[in-house]
């Protein structure tokens, strides 16, 4: 079974075509994306553009050495430096801090933050809006693994993960079920990353959070709980990545197991 055909990604065409004057602007991680960042892109601006939104897509590369940079600045040139605005860095610093830089150039209304290697497709962006505007949130997060009892949840589709061996499924919820038991923010997916934020709203947490690997996405969802951020969640499909390989490693499942324990003792 296709992964992708459960929310087809026209079903939201022309929803906020004339309503929504926001910009709304893509920070998007890259290291070792050469294959995937053009596809990306194009869905990106495809997907916004459908729906008549302003957007725009900064692309931090950490100097990978397949050459995903070259290929950013080919992308540039096709759809213009005001839309893919590139923002590499010299060398690998990390995921949590990617953002953090990339957050220093965006000019948008709204922020939304996701990997770059169709692990978040883009076709989930429509209902990421749609709920933000019809709750007022500050916050939307992607849900692989919903909850009924969320306050804000759309209802799109039931969400999950696909093509992850026994042992990441194993990592990846034990984390979940770690950070939600110990630090109780009432989100159920916490180490996602695909979200969209209010500008300001990520600014300020951003500011006070400390993590700076992958640890990161969870302790900026229990902070902005901490800070009485209201989120909404939209079950998504996380696909693992069919170019390229995932980035986590042992020593980033240590340092969220202290990311959890320093969030417990401070928060
Ligand atoms: N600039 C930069 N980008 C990076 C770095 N490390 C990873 N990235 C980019 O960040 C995205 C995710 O990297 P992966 O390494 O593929 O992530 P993953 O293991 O599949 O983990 C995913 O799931 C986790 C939760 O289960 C998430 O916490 C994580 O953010 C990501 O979505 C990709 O676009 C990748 O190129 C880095 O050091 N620097």
């Amino acid at each position: 079974m296709n992964p992708f055909e459960s929310a087809p990604a026209r079903t939201m065409q022309g929803q906020f075509t004339s309503a929504d004057t926001h910009k709304y602007s893509v920070i998007l991680p890259t290291y070792n994306e050469r294959k995937n960042l053009p596809v990306i892109v194009w869905l990106l601006a495809k997907t916004f553009q459908e729906n008549g939104l302003e957007w725009e897509i900064i692309v931090v590369d950490d100097a990978s050495p397949d050459g995903t940079l070259e290929i950013a600045k080919q992308l540039a040139t096709v759809y213009g430096e005001d839309k893919i605005v590139l923002k590499p860095r010299a060398g690998k610093l990390g995921l949590g801090t990617a953002y953090i830089h990339g957050l220093n150039f965006v000019t948008g209304d709204f922020v939304i933050i996701m990997d770059a290697d169709f692990s978040h497709h883009p076709k989930f962006i429509p209902q990421f809006i749609q709920l933000q505007k019809s709750h007022n949130l500050d916050i939307v997060t992607g849900t692989r693994y919903r909850l009924t009892s969320t306050p804000y949840l759309a209802e799109a589709t039931p969400g999950g993960v696909h093509g992850w061996d026994l042992k990441r499924k194993l990592v990846s919820r034990g984390a979940n079920f770690l950070a939600s038991t110990v630090l109780s923010p009432g989100v159920s997916d916490l180490t996602g990353s695909f979200r969209l934020y209010r500008r300001p709203v990520l600014q300020h947490i951003i500011s006070v959070t400390v993590s700076k690997g992958y640890v990161f996405q969870m302790e900026m969802m229990v902070r902005a709980r901490a800070l009485g951020y209201t989120v909404g969640e939209v079950p998504i499909t996380f696909v693992d990545r069919i170019f390229g390989e995932s980035k986590l490693g042992a020593d980033e499942i240590v340092s969220y197991g202290k990311g959890v324990w320093t969030l417990f003792t401070t928060v």
